[in-house]
């Protein structure tokens, strides 16, 4: 149940505002397409960002990543990290975390996450804490964001995708609840012709396509071998139906294959099964009307959208 904003009395508004001017206190907004819409000096210094009404999240990684500077980011593939962040991240309306940062400087962070999106980040420093058990506890964080991984695209694993799923429908917030179940066509085809690294770059290739297609809150996880799961909280099924047109759109453009061959040959595409949760459902059956349309899209001639009733 959502309770009305709180209103805060003429006057407290400015000296809050003030107060996290002047705090040592990381204070940052996120919208809910994840553009930094205001961050506090502390935070502005620590990830050497200043907000300009378009920097999203992945652009200060990015930024972060390439310049050594801010948040320490220990890949040689920001892309795959960014993924692989984006799966955790915004998905609770609440969580906390630790952070390095390049200077040495080590936060320990809060996420905030409003029903419409909005997300407040509320950060300390902690590096002059005890350190006793910090690497015990940084292998924990890191096996268990590797349990949750598919390794070879950064989404979530089945496991985790089917934990999300049940979270998820046993919340009351985020109803209307779709769900699609996406499958690359004739995929064998591409691994037989092109050899499996190719196909390894597809699915890559895919996961990128689905990731850009989809909001902070939605979940997205590699549920089998060609097979893709995407849960979109507070989406009715009409909405759920023009995001998946805009992403078969994406998919119908993409080239990750490169080579002399026939351009057209170089591309793919995917079918999918939607559907709306109805209340009190289980997620094994949810996902099974997903499948049963996935197969009907397939039936219908592939790279098409079947709604199941
Ligand atoms: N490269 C690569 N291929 C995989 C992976 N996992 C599964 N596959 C392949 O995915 C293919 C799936 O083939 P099928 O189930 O016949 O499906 P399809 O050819 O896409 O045909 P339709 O789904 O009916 O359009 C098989 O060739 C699997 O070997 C993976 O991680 N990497």
């Amino acid at each position: 149940m959502t309770t009305a904003p709180a209103r805060l009395p003429s006057g407290l508004a400015e000296t809050l505002l003030e107060l996290q001017e002047q705090s040592p206190l990381l204070v940052a907004l996120f919208d809910a397409r994840d553009v930094l819409c205001h961050a506090n000096p502390a935070f502005r210094e620590a990830y050497c960002v200043e907000p300009d009404g378009l920097l999203t999240w992945a652009d200060m990684m990015r930024d972060n990543h390439a310049h050594g500077r801010g948040a320490l980011i220990e890949t040689e593939d920001i892309e795959a990290w960014i993924s692989a962040v984006s799966n955790r991240r915004g998905k609770l309306p609440y969580r906390a975390f630790e952070v390095d940062l390049c200077d040495g400087r080590w936060l320990w962070v809060t996420e905030t996450v409003q029903a419409q999106g909005w997300m407040l980040l509320v950060a300390s420093d902690i590096t002059n804490l005890r350190q006793d058990n910090r690497s015990l506890r940084l292998a924990h964080v890191r096996a268990l964001a590797a349990a949750q991984t598919d390794p070879l695209t950064g989404l979530s694993n089945r496991r985790h995708g089917m934990q999300m799923l049940q979270d998820v429908l046993s919340r009351s917030e985020p109803w209307p609840l779709c769900i699609a179940v996406l499958d690359l066509d004739h995929f064998k085809a591409i691994n037989d012709g092109l050899g499996h690294a190719a196909g390894d770059r597809v699915l890559c290739d895919f996961a990128r396509q689905l990731q850009a297609s989809i909001r902070r809150e939605d979940g997205c996880a590699r549920i089998g071998g060609e097979e893709f799961l995407l849960i979109l909280p507070a989406t009715g099924a009409p909405q759920a139906q023009a995001i998946m047109e805009r992403l078969q759109d994406r998919v119908r453009k993409a080239r990750p294959l490169e080579g002399p061959a026939d351009p057209a040959s170089r591309g793919y595409t995917c079918s999918i099964g939607l559907t709306q949760a109805i209340w009190g459902e289980s997620a094994n059956t949810l996902l099974a009307r997903a499948d049963t349309a996935l197969y009907q899209a397939k039936a219908e001639g592939r790279d098409r959208i079947f709604l199941a009733d």
